[in-house]
C-alpha cells in the first residue's frame, strides 16, 4: 500500500496546545477530524523544514521546532502514513485558517473532547499519560 511521510507539529503556548480540524474530504476517516497541523514531507527538505513550511502555508504562523516526540505508522483503508510528531513552541498565538475549519488551544487534559484522526491517538495518549 502507498506510504506517505508526514510531519505534525505539537505546538505549545504555555499550557495550551494547538489542535486543528481538517476540512471535509472524500476520506471519511480524516474528514472533519482533529489533528496536529503539518503535512507531507517533500523531496529535498528536512522534516524540520517541512514543518516550518506547512505551518506557514496552513496557518500563517511561525514556530520554533524542538525535539521529535513520537513516530506513528498508521494504515487507513486507502494509504499508510508514517507520521513524525515534533514538540514545538508558538512564537505568537495569532493564526489564519487557510485549510482547516477550526482551531482550538486546549490543555492536554481537554484533548479527549475532540474527535481525533486515528493516527493521532497514540500521540494524544502519550501526551495525556505524561501529563497525568
Ligand atoms: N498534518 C497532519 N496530517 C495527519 C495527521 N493525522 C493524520 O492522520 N494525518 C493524515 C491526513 C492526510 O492523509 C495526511 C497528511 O496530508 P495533508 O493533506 O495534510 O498534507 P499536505 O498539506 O502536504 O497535503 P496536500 O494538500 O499538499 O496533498 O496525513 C496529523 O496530525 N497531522
Amino acid at each position: 500500500m502507498k506510504e506517505i511521510e508526514v510531519v505534525a507539529a505539537i505546538i505549545f503556548d504555555g499550557e495550551h496546545v494547538l489542535c486543528v480540524q481538517r476540512a471535509p474530504s472524500k476520506y471519511a476517516y480524516t474528514s472533519l477530524k482533529y489533528e496536529f497541523p503539518g503535512g507531507k514531507v517533500e523531496a529535498n527538505e528536512t522534516q524540520k523544514e517541512a514543518l516550518e513550511r506547512e505551518i506557514k502555508e496552513e496557518l500563517s504562523m511561525s514556530i520554533i521546532v524542538g525535539s521529535e516526540y513520537l513516530t506513528v505508522r498508521h494504515s487507513y483503508p486507502d494509504f499508510t502514513i508514517l507520521m513524525h510528531s515534533y514538540l514545538c513552541i508558538a512564537t505568537d498565538r495569532s493564526l489564519v485558517l487557510h485549510e482547516h475549519v477550526d482551531a482550538k488551544w486546549l490543555e492536554i487534559e481537554e484533548f479527549k473532547q475532540l474527535d481525533w484522526a486515528a493516527a493521532d491517538v497514540p500521540i494524544v495518549d502519550k501526551l495525556m499519560e505524561e501529563k497525568a
